[in-house]
C-alpha cells in the first residue's frame, strides 16, 4: 500500500533539471519531522516548506499496488512526446518507493527522478537522484546525481560533504518564509558558491513564478 499526500503535473522548479516538465507524487510522511507544527523546532529537519500528512491533498489517496499507483501517475502525462518524468518526494519518498513501482514506472517509459534526504539507502534503477542532507542526521547515500543542500544550516554545512560523490552540487538558499521569517539566506549561499565553486547555486524558481 502506497500513501501519496498529493499528485500534480508541473515543471521541475530546483536543481540541475530545473524547467522539466514532470508528474510531481508527493509521498506522505517523513522520518526527520512529524509534519506537525508542535514538533517543528525540536525535529532533525526545522524548516521544511511542504505539508506531506495525510493523503488528502490534490490527486492524492491510497493505492494497493504498484501498478495501480503508476496507472494514476501517467494519466498526468499529456502528451506522447518528449521521455515522461516522475519526481518522487515527500515527506521522504524512500519510506515508500520500492523496486516494484520503479519497474512499474520504467514499463510506462518514464524516467524517475527521487528527492531525498540521504538518510536510506536508494533501490536501484532510479534515474534522477537528488540528495538534501539535513541537520544532524547521517548521511547514508554519499553518490548520485545532485547533492543539493538548503543552506544555511549550522548542522550540515557544506564541508561535511565534500567528500561524497555526486555529479552536481547545488547550495538551496533555505526559505523560511512558511515559518513567517525574513532572512537572507539567498545573500549567503550566493556569496559561498562565489567563494568555492564547485557549489553551485540552486533557486525554486517555481515559487517565484508562482506555480507548484
Ligand atoms: C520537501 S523536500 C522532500 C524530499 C526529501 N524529504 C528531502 O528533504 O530532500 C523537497 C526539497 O525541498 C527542499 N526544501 C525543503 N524545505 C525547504 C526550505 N524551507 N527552503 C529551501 N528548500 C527546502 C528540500 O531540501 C528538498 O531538496
Ligand atoms: N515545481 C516544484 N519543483 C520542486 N522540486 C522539488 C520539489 C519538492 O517539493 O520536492 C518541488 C516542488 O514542490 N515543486
Ligand atoms: S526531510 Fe524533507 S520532507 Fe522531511 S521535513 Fe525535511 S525537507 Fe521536509
Ligand atoms: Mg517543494
Amino acid at each position: 500500500m502506497y500513501s501519496v499526500k498529493e499528485t500534480f503535473y508541473t515543471l521541475q522548479g530546483e536543481g540541475a533539471q530545473a524547467g522539466r516538465p514532470s508528474v510531481f507524487c508527493r509521498f506522505t510522511g517523513c522520518n526527520l519531522w512529524s509534519g506537525r507544527e508542535q514538533d517543528r523546532a525540536t525535529s532533525i529537519c526545522t524548516f521544511c516548506d511542504t505539508d506531506f500528512i495525510g493523503t488528502d491533498g490534490q490527486n492524492g489517496g491510497k493505492f494497493k499496488t504498484a501498478r495501480d499507483l503508476a496507472d494514476h501517475i501517467a494519466a498526468f502525462w499529456p502528451s506522447p512526446e518528449g521521455t515522461p518524468y516522475v519526481v518522487f518526494t515527500g515527506g521522504e519518498p524512500l519510506l515508500q518507493l520500492d523496486a516494484p513501482l520503479i519497474e512499474a514506472m520504467h514499463a510506462k517509459g518514464f524516467e524517475i527522478a527521487v528527492e531525498t534526504n540521504g538518510t536510506i539507502k536508494a533501490p536501484n534503477g532510479i534515474d534522477w537522484l537528488c540528495v538534501s542532507p539535513k541537520g544532524r542526521a547521517e548521511l547514508v547515500q554519499e553518490t548520485g546525481h545532485e547533492l543539493k543542500l538548503v543552506y544555511p544550516q549550522p548542522e550540515a554545512l557544506p564541508e561535511r560533504f565534500e567528500h561524497t560523490h555526486f555529479e552536481h552540487y547545488y547550495l538551496q538558499p533555505m526559505d523560511l518564509s512558511p515559518q513567517g521569517e525574513a532572512r537572507s539566506t539567498l545573500k549567503a549561499a550566493l556569496d559561498y558558491c562565489m567563494k568555492r565553486p564547485r557549489w553551485k547555486l540552486s533557486l525554486q524558481t517555481h515559487k517565484m513564478i508562482g506555480i507548484d
